[in-house]
C-alpha cells in the first residue's frame, strides 16, 4: 500500500509500503494513484513527495505477481497520472530505483537521490523491457546510447553516474526525503512544462541507424538466443522513430510479446530459484533457518595451483585474512606473482580494494595453527588429500572446519581421516575461482548443521551463490556432466562431428558446446579421473574397447589423450588450434579421418544423425540424472540443480535450467524420448528414465514448485 501523510504543512507525502523492496504490487499501485487524486485535491497541498519505507525506493513491478491475474491500476496510466498532475511531484530516491520503479521516478518532475542508491533497468535480465515508459522516456532524457546501454544491459548506475547522466537532479549525502522536501517547497508553484518527458523531443544524433546496428550486433553476440534484449533495442527504437503516444503502443506490443514469451517465464522462474537456494535443507534434516553460522575471520588455502589462487583472491577481496600454503618456495613464489597480478586486476577493472596485506604466504602447513577454517586444493589425489587431512587435523585449534575443494572425491572417507568428521565439508568452487559466482557446498553424513552454514554463508561473503549438495561421485554439478559427455562421445561413434554437436548445443545457447569446452579445460583432466577409475584399457582395439561393467564405453577422449591432444593447451584436441594456448577453434581434419577409421575398426557404420537427436541425447539424459539426484536427496529441489547449471556449467539461463527446461518440454514428452532413444540403442546407458521422472510424468507433469511433494514421499514408493 500506500501511505499518504502531510509535512510542513504544504507538501503531500506519499510513502510507499511494501516489504521487502516496496515493489509495485497492486495495492501500492492502487495506493500511488489515490494518494496522487488526494494531494491534488486538497488545496493547502502545493507539491508532492514520493518516497519508499525502509530506506527503499522502490524495486520495480511485484515480480511475485506476475503469474496472477492483472489487478489493480496498470502502471501506464498511474505514471501519466503523475507526470500529467499539476503541482510538481518529486521523486526521493533512497537505496534502489530499478525497474518500475524508475519508471515511477522518471514520471515525476524531479528526482533527489541518495549518494548511496542505485538506478537501472534490470528488466532484461527477466526477460522484459521496462514496460511502463521506461523505454519511451529514456532515451528522452538522456539521449539513445546511454539509453540503450542501461536498457539493453540492465546495469545499475549509482547516483553519481545517474547524476552525470542526467537521469536524476540532485544527489545527497543527507536524508534524501528530507532533501526532496524541502526541494519541492522550492519549486512550488513553478512552471512544470519543461519538466515532463514524455514532452521532450527525443534526441536523434546524426549517426542513428549506425547506433541502432551496432546495439543489435552486441546484443545478439551477447543474447544466445535471449530475445529481451533485440527486443528492447526495438523499443527505443520506437522511441526516436515514432511519436510518444505511438511509441507507447509499440512499447506495450512488444512488452506482451515478451511477457507472454516462455523466456521471462523462464528467467523470473531463474531469479527466484537463485533467491530459493539460500534457504537450504540437507537430507537428514538440517536447514539454514535452525543452523548458526560460526565467525570465521581467518582462513587458509592449501596448494596454490590453478584453484588454490583465485579462491585466496576471493577470500581476501571478501575482507578475511588469509594464509596461503604450498609445499616448495619456487611454487609459492610463482603462486604470489600470480594472485598479485590478479588482486591488481581486480582492483583496476572492478574497483575492489586491492587486499596484498590480507595474505600470508608459507611454505609450511604449520602456518595455518590459529587460522578458523582451511580450504584444501591440492592435486585431485584421494591419498595426498588423505595426508593432508590427517595432518591439518593434528596442526588445527580444536573447532577448526576443514574443507575440500575437491571436483568429485568422498567428502566422508576424507572425514574420516580427521578427530572432528562433523567439521569436515566440501567447498567446490568453479575455475576461475575469483571470477565464477557458483559454490558447491558438499556436505557429508556427519558434516554438522552449523559448519554446513558457516561454508555457505562464507560462499555469501564471497559473491558467491552457495547450493548445499549431498556427498557422491561429482556431486551435483560434476556427476550430471558425465551422461551428457558421454552422449557426445557415443554421438561421433555413431556419425557425428565435434562441430555439428557443438552447433547444436550452441544453438541451444550454451556459450560452448561440450568439445569445445572440453577443449578449454584439458582433455587430460578427465583422462586421468578415468585411469584412475580403471576405465583406461591398454587394449584399444577388440570389442573390450568399447565396454566397461557390461556397459557401452567410448574410448575416443583416452585415445585422443594418447595421442597427446589435450585441447587449447596443446594446440590439438577435438579442434585445431594455430598453436598451443590457441584460443580460436577451427575443425580438423585429421580428426575427421581418425573419427571415420575408429568408426571402420569397430565395425560402425557413420549414419545421419539430425539436430533433434543430438539434442534429446545429450540434454535429457544430463536431465535424467538431475532427475536421479533429486530422487536420491543429493539435491534438496529442482531450483538447486538449475541453479548449479546456470552458474557453473553455461545452460542458458533464459531456460530456467536444466530441470525447469525438462517441465517446459513435458516431463511425459522427456521419458517418451528417452525411452525411443533406448529402444533404439540399447547398448548406450544413460537413457532410461529414472522412477522419479516417470512417476512425475505419469502424475500430469505438474509444475516445477510442486514436485518437492512428490521428491519427499519416501525413496522406496519411487
Ligand atoms: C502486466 C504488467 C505491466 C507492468 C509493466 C511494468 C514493466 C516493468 O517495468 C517491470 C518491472 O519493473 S520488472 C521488476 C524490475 N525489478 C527488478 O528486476 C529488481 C529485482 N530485484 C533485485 O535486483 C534485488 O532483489 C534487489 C537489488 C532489489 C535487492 O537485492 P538484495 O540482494 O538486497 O536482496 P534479494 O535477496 O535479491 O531480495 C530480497 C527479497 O526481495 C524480493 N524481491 C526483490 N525484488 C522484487 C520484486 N521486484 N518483486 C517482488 N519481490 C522482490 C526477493 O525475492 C527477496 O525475497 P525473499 O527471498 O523472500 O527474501
Ligand atoms: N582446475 C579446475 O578447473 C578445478 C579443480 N578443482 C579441484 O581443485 C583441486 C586443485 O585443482 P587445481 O588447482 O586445478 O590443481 P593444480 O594442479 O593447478 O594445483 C594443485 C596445487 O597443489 C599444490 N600441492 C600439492 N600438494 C600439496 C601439499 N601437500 N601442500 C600444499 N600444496 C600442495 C601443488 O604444488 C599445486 O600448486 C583439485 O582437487 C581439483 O579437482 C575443483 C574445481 C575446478
Amino acid at each position: 500500500m500506500a501511505l499518504y501523510s502531510r509535512v510542513s504543512g504544504s507538501v503531500g507525502m506519499i510513502t510507499l509500503q511494501n516489504p521487502p523492496v516496496n515493489a509495485l504490487s497492486a495495492a501500492v499501485r492502487q495506493g500511488i494513484v489515490d494518494m496522487m487524486h488526494r494531494a491534488l485535491s486538497e488545496p493547502e497541498v502545493k507539491s508532492v513527495v514520493i518516497c519508499g519505507q525502509n530506506g527503499k525506493f522502490c524495486g520495480g513491478a511485484d515480480i511475485r505477481e506476475f503469474g496472477a491475474k492483472m489487478t489493480g491500476p496498470p502502471l501506464v496510466p498511474m505514471v501519466h497520472l503523475i507526470e500529467a498532475a499539476s503541482k510538481p511531484v518529486v521523486a526521493a530516491i533512497e537505496g534502489i530505483a530499478l525497474g518500475g520503479g524508475l519508471e515511477l521516478a522518471l514520471s515525476c518532475h524531479y528526482r533527489i537521490a541518495h549518494s548511496k542508491a542505485t538506478l537501472g533497468f534490470p528488466e532484461v535480465a527477466l526477460g522484459l523491457l521496462p514496460g511502463a515508459g521506461g523505454t519511451q522516456r529514456l532515451p528522452r532524457l538522456i539521449g539513445v546510447p546511454a539509453a540503450l546501454d542501461l536498457i539493453t544491459t540492465g546495469r545499475h548506475v549509482t547516483a553519481a553516474e545517474a547524476r552525470q547522466l542526467g537521469i536524476v537532479d540532485e544527489v545527497t549525502d543527507l536524508n534524501a526525503v528530507d532533501a526532496a522536501v524541502k526541494f519541492a517547497q522550492s519549486v512550488t508553484g513553478k512552471s512544470l512544462d519543461a519538466r515532463r518527458i514524455s514532452t521532450y523531443p527525443c534526441p536523434r544524433p546524426p549517426d542513428l541507424d549506425a547506433i541502432f546496428e551496432r546495439a543489435m550486433q552486441q546484443v545478439r553476440r551477447s543474447a544466445r538466443g535471449a530475445i529481451a534484449p533485440g527486443t528492447c533495442v526495438q523499443a527505443v527504437h520506437a522511441a526516436v522513430t515514432l511519436p510518444y503516444a505511438k511509441g507507447m503502443e509499440r512499447e506495450r506490443e512488444l512488452f506482451s510479446l515478451l511477457f507472454t514469451s516462455g523466456q521471462a517465464r523462464a528467467l523470473q522462474y531463474y531469479f527466484f530459484a537463485q533467491r530459493a537456494v539460500s534457504r537450504w535443507s540437507t537430507a537428514n534434516g538440517a536447514r539454514w533457518d535452525t543452523s548458526k553460522p560460526r565467525p570465521v575471520r581467518k582462513a587458509a588455502v592449501i596448494g596454490l595451483g590453478t584453484m588454490g589462487r583465485g579462491i585466496t583472491v576471493s577470500l581476501a577481496q571478501a575482507g578475511f585474512s588469509v594464509v596461503a600454503v604450498e609445499t616448495q618456495e619456487q611454487q609459492l613464489s610463482e603462486a604470489k606473482q600470480a594472485v598479485s597480478g590478479m588482486l591488481e586486476r581486480g582492483a583496476k577493472r572492478r574497483g575492489v580494494p586491492l587486499a596484498h596485506d590480507k595474505i600470508k604466504y608459507s611454505c609450511s602447513v604449520q602456518a595455518v595453527a590459529d587460522v578458523d577454517l582451511v580450504i584444501e586444493a591440492v592435486f585431485e589425489d584421494m591419498a595426498l588429500k588423505k595426508t593432508v587431512f590427517q595432518q591439518l587435523s593434528a596442526i588445527c585449534k580444536p573447532g577448526v572446519l576443514l574443507c575440500t575443494n575437491t571436483s568429485g572425491l568422498d567428502i566422508d572417507e576424507l572425514a574420516s581421516q580427521t578427530q572432528s568428521p562433523e567439521l569436515v565439508v566440501g567447498m567446490h568452487f568453479f575455475a576461475p575461482a575469483h571470477v565464477m559466482q557458483l559454490l558447491e557446498v558438499v556436505y557429508g553424513p556427519r558434516s554438522s548443521p552449523e559448519v554446513v552454514a558457516t561454508a555457505m554463508q562464507m560462499g555469501k561473503k564471497m559473491g558467491k551463490v552457495s547450493v548445499a549438495v549431498g556427498n557422491c561421485r561429482g556431486f551435483v554439478g560434476n556427476r550430471m556432466l558425465k551422461p551428457y559427455l558421454e552422449q557426445a562421445f557415443f554421438l561421433l561413434e555413431e556419425g557425428a562431428t565435434p562441430e555439428q554437436v557443438d552447433q547444436v548445443l550452441e544453438e541451444f545457447g550454451f556459450a560452448m558446446g561440450v568439445f569445445k569446452v572440453s577443449d578449454l579445460s584439458g582433455l587430460d583432466v578427465g583422462w586421468k579421473v578415468r585411469k584412475s577409475d580403471g576405465l583406461v584399457s591398454p587394449a584399444s582395439t577388440g570389442t573390450s574397447a568399447r565396454i566397461r561393467g557390461g556397459s557401452r564405453y567410448s574410448p575416443l577422449g583416452d585415445l585422443l589423450c594418447e595421442r597427446g591432444r589435450f585441447g587449447q593447451k596443446t594446440g590439438r584436441g577435438w579442434y585445431q588450434y594455430d598453436k598451443p594456448g590457441g584460443r580460436v577453434a577451427k575443425p580438423d581434419p585429421w580428426l575427421h579421418g581418425f573419427l571415420e577409421e575408429y568408426r571402420a575398426q569397430h565395425g560402425l557404420v557413420a549414419r545421419h544423425i539430425d539436430h533433434q537427436e543430438v539434442l534429446e541425447r545429450c540434454l535429457y539424459a544430463l536431465i535424467n540424472e538431475g532427475f536421479q539426484i533429486l530422487q536420491d536427496g543429493i539435491a534438496a529441489g529442482p531450483e538447486d540443480i538449475d541453479v548449479i547449471y546456470v552458474l557453473g556449467y553455461g545452460w542458458p539461463r533464459h531456460r530456467g535450467g536444466p530441470m525447469f527446461y525438462a517441465g517446459q518440454v513435458g516431463l511425459d514428452k522427456v521419458v517418451e524420448r528417452l525411452e525411443h532413444y533406448q529402444q533404439i540403442h540399447p547398448d548406450v546407458p544413460g537413457l532410461q528414465p529414472c522412477s522419479l521422472l516417470r512417476k512425475l510424468a505419469a502424475s500430469g507433469n505438474p509444475a516445477i514448485h510442486k514436485w518437492r511433494e512428490v521428491i519427499q514421499k519416501p525413496r522406496s514408493q519411487l
